[in-house]
C-alpha cells in the first residue's frame, strides 16, 4: 500500500490535517517525567505530578510497576481507563519474573501492544482483520496477501517467518548475520506476544496459561503490527519521549531515503478549529470501492481516543498529482550501507528507493563516506576501526559524562585520524595508522555535533560551578565559543549536503536553529564581562581578536563590536533555519523564531 497526492502540491504544504494516534505510550525512560496524557513536562519530584494514590481514586494504578503520571485530573481521566482496561499495570511483575528479558530495557511497544488489542477488539469487524486485503502492493501479491488489522501492516509473516526473507537478501547486503538476527526477533517476539497475552488474561481474569502459540497469535499480530508501524514521538529537543500507532492516512505512508514529505508532532490537548484537508489518497484506493474496502481509515472511523500527540505530513518537494507521497524512517545523513542496516534491523525491508537504487551512487552518500586527499583509498578495516573510536569516545561521554575527554579524543581523531596502535590490519605488518575524513564524512558531523554539546556543557559547569574565579570564567567563554564554532561547523557541512539532496531540508533546518541559538548564547553571554575585564595574564588570549582587526579602536570597544558581529551571525542563523523550519513545520516554526528576535531587539 502506498499514498499519492490528489493534487499537484506546492513545498511547505500541509499534506494531512493533524491526525490523532489509535494508541501511544511514554518510553519506559519518560514515564516519570512526562505527563501521560499530554505529554507536559511534569514537575521535579519534590512536588509531586497528580499521582494516582490511593485505591478508591478513579485513576488508580496497582503499582510496584512504572505507571503513567498525570499533569492533571482531567488528563488522568482522559488515559487511566484506558491503561488500566489494556492490561498494562500487570506487565512490569510479569517481566520481572523473566529478568533476563529483552523487553525489560523498554516495554514500551508491549504496553503500546496491549492498548492496541483492547482497542482493536472494539472496532468494527470488517475493520479487525484482512487476511485477503485487495489493495497489496504488487510485490507483496507474490507472497500472498497480507496479514493486517485495522488496514494496517502487521508483517508478521515476514518477521516470524521469513517468508520475504530470500526475495529481501537478494537485493541486500545485510544477510551477513541474519540467521543470528532472524532468531532473535523471532525469540524476542513470541517472548513479547507471551507476555502481552498474559497481562491481558490476568485482567480479564481468565486462565494464564499461555504456552501453545495459537494461544497468542492475535497478540503476536499486534506486536508486529507496532513493530511495523509505529513511530517514535519526539519532544521539541528531538529526544525521543514516546510512541504511537497511527490511523491508515499516515501509517501507509512508505519510506524513501529521498522523501517528499516529512512529519512533525503538535502536543497538547487542543484542537484546532480549521483543519487543513487530506490531499493524499491510498494508491489502490481506485478500483478497490470505498475506504472500508481497504481498510483506509480516518481517525473519525475509529472511536475516537480524543488525545495524544498528533501528527501532521507536510511537503518538502513540490509533489505532482498522483505522485506517491514518502517520508524517511531513518537518518538521511548516514551513508546507503548504514541506512540500509538500520532500516533491515529496525523495520526488516530492504529499501528499495531511487536513491539507494541509483548508479553511479548518489553525490551526498560518497561524500558522506568521503576521505581526505591525504588517503582518498583505505580498507574498511580501518574505517571501522576509526569508527569504533568515535564511538567509544562518545559512547564513555554519556555514560561518565566527563566532556572534556570526549572533546579531546574526538578532536584528535578528527585532526589527526590516529587509530590505536595495537590496531593493525589483519596481514599487515606496519601500517601507517592514520585516517583523515573528510569534513562531510558522517562521522566528523557526528563528531561535530557532540563537540558542540560536550563544550556547552562543559562551558555551562564550569560557569556555574566556579562562578567566582576569573580564570574559570575565561575557560567557560573560551568553551562556549568553540561549542558554537562547531555549530556553525555542522550547519554549513550539512548545508553543502543539502544542495544535492533537497530532502535533508529538516536537518540543515534545525542545525542552522542550534548554530543561531549557540552563537545568540554566546554575544549574551554574562562572561564577555570577565573577557572584558581581562587582567594582564590573559592578553595573550584578547590579542587574537584584537590583531584581527582593522579598526583603530581600543581593546575594549573592538570586543563590543566582535560581540555585536556574533551577534548579528545569529540573527542571520536564525533567519536562514526559520526559513527552512517553515518549510518543514509550518508557519508556527517561523514565528517561534521571529519571537526570540523580538526578544533581541530589546538586548540591540
Ligand atoms: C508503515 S508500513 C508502510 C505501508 C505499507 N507499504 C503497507 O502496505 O501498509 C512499512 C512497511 O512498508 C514497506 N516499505 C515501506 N517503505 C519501503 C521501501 N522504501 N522499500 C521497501 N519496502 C518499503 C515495508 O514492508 C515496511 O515494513
Amino acid at each position: 500500500m502506498e499514498m499519492r497526492a490528489i493534487e499537484d502540491i506546492a513545498i511547505g504544504q500541509d499534506l494531512t490535517p493533524p491526525l490523532r494516534p489509535l494508541a501511544f505510550v511514554l518510553r519506559d525512560s519518560a514515564l516519570s517525567s512526562h505527563c501521560s496524557a499530554c505529554l507536559s513536562t511534569l514537575p521535579p519530584p519534590e512536588f509531586p505530578p497528580f499521582a494516582p494514590a490511593f485505591p478508591q481514586n478513579p485513576y488508580h494504578v496497582p503499582i510496584d510497576t512504572p505507571s503513567p503520571l498525570y499533569c492533571s485530573p482531567s488528563c488522568s481521566s482522559l488515559d487511566s481507563p484506558l491503561h488500566l482496561s489494556s492490561g498494562e499495570p500487570h506487565l512490569h511483575s510479569l517481566l520481572l519474573q523473566s529478568p533476563t528479558s529483552t523487553w525489560n530495557d523498554d516495554s514500551s511497544d508491549l504496553r503500546l501492544s496491549l492498548r492496541l488489542v483492547h482497542i482493536f477488539g472494539k472496532l468494527p469487524q470488517h475493520y479487525r482483520f484482512s487476511p485477503k486485503f485487495p489493495g497489496s502492493m504488487s510485490s507483496d501479491q507474490k507472497n500472498g496477501a497480507l496479514e493486517r488489522i485495522a488496514g494496517l501492516m502487521t508483517n508478521r509473516e515476514n518477521l516470524l517467518f521469513g517468508e520475504n526473507r530470500n526475495h529481501q537478501f537478494q537485493c541486500s547486503d545485510e544477510g551477513d548475520n541474519s540467521d543470528e538476527n532472524d532468531e532473535n526477533i523471532l525469540e524476542r517476539i513470541r517472548e513479547g506476544a507471551k507476555v502481552i497475552a498474559k497481562a491481558r488474561r490476568m485482567c480479564l481474569d481468565e486462565n494464564v496459561n499461555v504456552e501453545k502459540q495459537d494461544e497468542f497469535v492475535l497478540e503476536e499480530m499486534v506486536l508486529c503490527l507496532v513493530l511495523t508501524n509505529a513511530v517514535e514521538v519526539q519532544d521539541k529537543s528531538g529526544c525521543c519521549i514516546g510512541v504511537a500507532v497511527y490511523v491508515t492516512a499516515f501509517s501507509w505512508i512508505n519510506h524513501s531515503c529521498s522523501p517528499n514529505a516529512c512529519y512533525s508532532f503538535l502536543m497538547g490537548l487542543e484542537d484546532n478549529v480549521e483543519l487543513p484537508a487530506l490531499r493524499i489518497t491510498p494508491a489502490a484506493k481506485s478500483g478497490c470501492g470505498n475506504g472500508y474496502d481497504n481498510g483506509f481509515i480516518m481517525e473519525g472511523d475509529v472511536e475516537k481516543n480524543g488525545y495524544g500527540p498528533r501528527i501532521i505530513v507536510r511537503s518538502i518537494k513540490a509533489v505532482n498529482k498522483g505522485e506517491e507521497v514518502t517520508i524517511a524512517y531513518t537518518d538521511l545523513l548516514q551513508p546507503k550501507e548504514m541506512r540500509r542496516a538500520e532500516l533491515w534491523s529496525k523495520y526488516w525491508f530492504s529499501c528499495r528507493c531511487k536513491r539507494c537504487g541509483a548508479m553511479p551512487e548518489a553525490y551526498v552518500d560518497n561524500a558522506v563516506q568521503a576521505l581526505s586527499a591525504a588517503n582518498p583509498e583505505s580498507s574498511d578495516y580501518k574505517i571501522e576501526k576509526l569508527m569504533q573510536s568515535f564511538d567509544n569516545a562518545v559512547t564513555d561521554y554519556l555514560s561518565s559524562g566527563d566532556p572534556i575527554w570526549c572533546c579531546k579524543n574526538l578532536e584528535n581523531l578528527l585532526t589527526h585520524g590516529h587509530l590505536n596502535n595495537k590496531t593493525r590490519e589483519p596481514n599487515e605488518a606496519k601500517s601507517p595508522q592514520k585516517l583523515k575524513l573528510h569534513p562531510y564524512h558522517y562521522l566528523s558531523l557526528n563528531a561535530y555535533t557532540a563537540l558542540s554539546s560536550a563544550y556547552k556543557v562543559h562551558a555551562s559547569d564550569l560557569s556555574v560551578l566556579n562562578s567566582d574565579i576569573e580564570t574559570q570564567k575565561l575557560e567557560a567563554f573560551k568553551m562556549y565559543k568553540t561549542s558554537a564554532a562547531y555549530s556553525l561547523l555542522l550547519a554549513g557541512a550539512a548545508h553543502h549536503l543539502f544542495t544535492f539532496e533537497s530532502s535533508l531540508v529538516t536537518t540543515v533546518a534545525n542545525f542552522w536553529m542550534n548554530a543561531g541559538e549557540s552563537m545568540l548564547n554566546l554575544s549574551r553571554s554574562f562572561l564577555w564581562a570577565s573577557f572584558l575585564n581581562l587582567s594582564p595574564t590573559h592578553l595573550e588570549f584578547l590579542s587574537v581578536s584584537t590583531q584581527k582587526c582593522n579598526c583603530r579602536c581600543l581593546g575594549e570597544e573592538c570586543d563590543e563590536q566582535v560581540r555585536m558581529y556574533i551577534f548579528l551571525l545569529s540573527i542571520h542563523c536564525l533567519r536562514y533555519g526559520a526559513l527552512f523550519s517553515s518549510i518543514c513545520y509550518g508557519l508556527s516554526a517561523e514565528m517561534n523564531c521571529y519571537t526570540t528576535l523580538g526578544f533581541l531587539k530589546e538586548f540591540a
